[in-house]
C-alpha cells in the first residue's frame, strides 16, 4: 500500500470541488490514494479588493507549500496563474477543459439582449467590464468580487441589488450551479479569459515519478489551447486581469483532399481581443494553425494586435491605458 499523495488546495468551495474531482480522477486512473491538505492563501485571508492584493495571491501560498514539500501537488484554476514559469515547479497535466465561456445570471431569466438600458450588471474582471461596455447596451457595469455563492446572492438572494452578473461558466459547473445560468455568452461577444475553464496540475519538477504519474490526467487538445491563449497573453505582457481575452479550440480540420484517406488533421483556432475598459477601443483578431505550433500562433496573434495599437489600450506606451498596477488580478 502506498501512502496517500498530498494534494494542496484552497478551502473555497470552488477549489475544494476541483481538487476533489482531480483527486478522484487520479485515484481512478492509477489506484493511488490522495488526501486533500488545505492551504490558506493571502487572497482568502484578506477582504481587500483583489486588484490591491496583486497578481497571483491565490497561487503563491500553494506554490510555497509545494516548494517546501508540505504538499506533493496542487490544482490551480489555470487562468489565475501568472504567465511567468515558477522555478522548480512543473505543470504535469492539463486535464480536459470545461466549457470556457462566460455566463450571465440575470433576474427574471433574462438574456443580455433582454436587459433594459440602465440595468446594473456586476462583474469583477476588467476584461468583462470592457466587453460589456463594448456591446453598447447602455448597461451600468459595477465591479463585484467574492466567491461564487456570494456573487449569485447579489442577483438571486432576498437582498439582491443587481440585475445580473457575469461569471465563468466553468466555476458554476464545478459547483453544480449551471441551472442558475440564464445565458451562456457567445465568445464572439464575450471572449473568455486566457485559460478560463482549464486546470493546471502542478508538482515539483524534480519529483519525476509524480510528474510521470500525473501525466495520465493530461489532455493534449486542452493543453494546446491553453498554450496558445497564454502565449498571446504573455506576449502582450498583460497580467491575468488586463482587458485581454483569448479563446482557442482544437478540432479536426478540413480534410486536405489528397490520397491519405482517414487521416485526421488537427487544427487550432485562436481568437484574441484587447479592449479598453470603457469599451470604445476594441481590437479582435483570429488565426488558425496546427496545435503543435500553439505557442507561435499565440505570439503571432499578439504581435498583430500590438501592430494595431494594443499597447496604447494596455497603457504600455505611457498613454492613457489602464496599466497592470492599477488593475491587478480581478479575474
Ligand atoms: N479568480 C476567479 C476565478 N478563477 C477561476 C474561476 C472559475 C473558472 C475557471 O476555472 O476558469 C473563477 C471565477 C470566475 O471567473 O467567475
Amino acid at each position: 500500500m502506498s501512502s496517500p499523495l498530498r494534494l494542496g488546495t484552497r478551502g473555497s468551495a470552488l477549489a475544494m470541488a476541483q481538487s476533489g474531482q482531480i483527486a478522484e480522477a487520479l485515484t481512478a486512473a492509477t489506484g493511488r490514494p490522495v488526501e486533500l491538505v488545505e492551504v490558506l492563501t493571502a487572497g482568502d485571508r484578506s477582504s481587500a479588493p483583489v486588484h490591491r492584493l496583486g497578481v497571483g495571491v491565490f497561487v503563491s501560498a500553494l506554490r510555497d507549500a509545494l516548494t517546501a514539500g508540505t504538499i506533493d501537488f496542487a490544482v490551480h484554476s489555470y487562468k489565475d496563474l501568472p504567465t511567468a514559469a515558477a522555478a522548480g515547479l512543473h505543470i504535469a497535466a492539463v486535464p480536459p477543459r470545461q466549457d470556457p465561456r462566460d455566463a450571465l445570471v440575470a433576474k427574471g431569466g433574462r438574456t443580455l439582449a433582454e436587459l433594459p438600458p440602465g440595468a446594473v450588471v456586476g462583474t469583477g474582471a476588467l476584461r468583462r467590464i470592457a466587453q460589456l461596455h463594448a456591446l453598447g447596451l447602455q448597461l451600468e457595469v459595477t465591479p463585484i468580487r467574492g466567491n461564487v455563492d456570494t456573487r449569485l446572492r447579489r442577483v438571486l438572494g432576498p437582498d439582491a441589488d443587481l440585475d445580473a452578473i457575469v461569471l465563468a461558466r466553468a466555476g458554476l459547473a464545478r459547483l453544480g450551479r449551471t441551472d442558475e445560468i440564464t445565458e451562456t455568452l457567445d465568445p464572439m461577444l464575450m471572449l473568455p479569459a486566457p485559460a478560463q475553464g482549464a486546470l493546471a496540475v502542478e508538482c515539483r519538477a524534480d519529483d519525476t515519478d509524480l510528474v510521470e504519474l500525473l501525466a495520465v490526467l493530461d489532455h493534449a487538445p486542452s493543453r494546446a489551447a491553453v498554450v496558445a491563449e497564454r502565449a498571446l497573453l504573455a506576449t502582450l505582457e498583460a497580467g491575468c486581469s488586463a482587458p485581454v481575452a483569448a479563446y482557442a479550440v482544437v478540432a479536426e480540420g478540413e480534410p486536405t483532399g489528397s490520397g491519405a484517406e482517414g487521416d485526421v488533421v488537427q487544427e487550432i483556432y485562436l481568437r484574441g481581443a484587447v479592449i479598453s475598459p470603457d469599451g470604445t477601443r476594441d481590437l479582435r483578431l483570429s488565426r488558425t494553425g496546427t496545435p503543435a505550433d500553439a505557442a507561435e500562433i499565440g505570439k503571432a496573434l499578439a504581435t498583430e494586435l500590438l501592430d494595431l495599437g494594443a499597447d496604447s489600450i494596455l497603457g504600455h506606451d505611457g498613454s492613457t491605458g489602464p496599466g497592470t498596477q492599477q488593475f491587478g488580478s480581478t479575474e
